[in-house]
């Protein structure tokens, strides 16, 4: 379980600026296999509230704990899948899956062993010696998402990883993330900026605005599950209750929107 405590974070004034106080008193809990999105009109912290779970970033104040202790760095227990993935583009799929467990120190045939279970999980069979640079965008992204898991993180991070894709490969790369979310039943923080996104993927949505950066409303969401258990994901993003909870997030942000303008 991760828990943030009270976590501020206040940028230092550079130059002639202010300084910047980017989150305020966030209080947050991450459960074992809870999927949790993060949304908010730009600038309101979703990044560096990931940076603090990352350990990239220390909070100014208060506390986060992952399994009762303190994050003090970055550790393999926690993975981070950028928009622009860290792919090594030279080198094939299947190396650039087995390059983190490389890093970790993990044996030449076990870290291929996992490599390949990985392929078959992102639908990537048959493409393990094509060279990154090659691929489709939705087709590195996968590989940037399965980079990540093959170190078996306890929680994926994700800042935006969807953002650069186009509508369809982005529908279909939810649902993998969801697919694998719940076979793996790995604990996600993600970051989006589309509403629908966040509905559809979230077990648990936070709305987080501006100056200060603070968490400001949480729901507790249903539909990705009902996705997994097998209605489609068109007939669950068109359904009335999808469309009405759309509706409150947007007005929420919005109305925060107007406040800052
Ligand atoms: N290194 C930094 N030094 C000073 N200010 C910073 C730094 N990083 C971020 N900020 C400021 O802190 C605030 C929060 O930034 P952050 O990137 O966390 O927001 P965000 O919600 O992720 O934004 P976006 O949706 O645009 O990515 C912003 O006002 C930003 O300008």
């Amino acid at each position: 379980m991760l828990e943030i405590r009270r976590a501020s974070v206040l940028y230092p004034a550079r130059d002639k600026s202010e300084p910047v106080e980017a989150l305020r008193n966030v209080e947050l809990t991450i459960e074992p296999g809870e999927f949790v999105v993060a949304l908010g009109a730009s600038g309101c912290g979703k990044s560096t509230l990931l940076n603090l779970i990352a350990g990239f970033l220390a909070p100014s104040s208060g506390q986060i704990k992952l399994d009762g202790a303190p994050v003090t760095g970055p550790g393999q227990d926690r993975a981070v899948v950028f928009q622009k993935h860290a792919l090594m583009p030279w080198m094939n799929v299947l190396d650039n899956l087995a390059f983190g467990l490389k890093l970790q120190g993990v044996a030449k045939a076990e870290r291929y062993k996992v490599a390949r279970e990985f392929l078959t999980v992102l639908g990537l069979e048959g493409f393990e010696d094509s060279p990154v640079y090659m691929l489709s965008g939705g087709m590195q992204q996968r590989v940037g998402i399965g980079r990540a898991l093959t170190a078996d993180p306890r929680i994926l991070l994700m800042d935006e990883p969807l953002g650069a894709l186009d509508a369809l490969t982005r529908e279909r790369a939810q649902e993998l993330i969801l697919k694998i979310w719940e076979a793996q039943g790995k604990s996600v923080f993600l970051i989006t900026h589309s509403v629908e996104e966040a509905l559809f993927m979230g077990s648990k949505l936070i709305v987080m605005s501006p100056r200060p950066g603070r968490i400001t409303h949480r729901f507790d969401l249903p539909f990705s599950r009902r996705f997994l258990a097998g209605e489609s994901a068109r007939d669950v993003k068109a359904s009335p209750e999808f469309i009405a909870m759309r509706e409150t997030i947007l007005g929420i942000i919005f109305a925060d929107e107007e406040k800052a303008a």
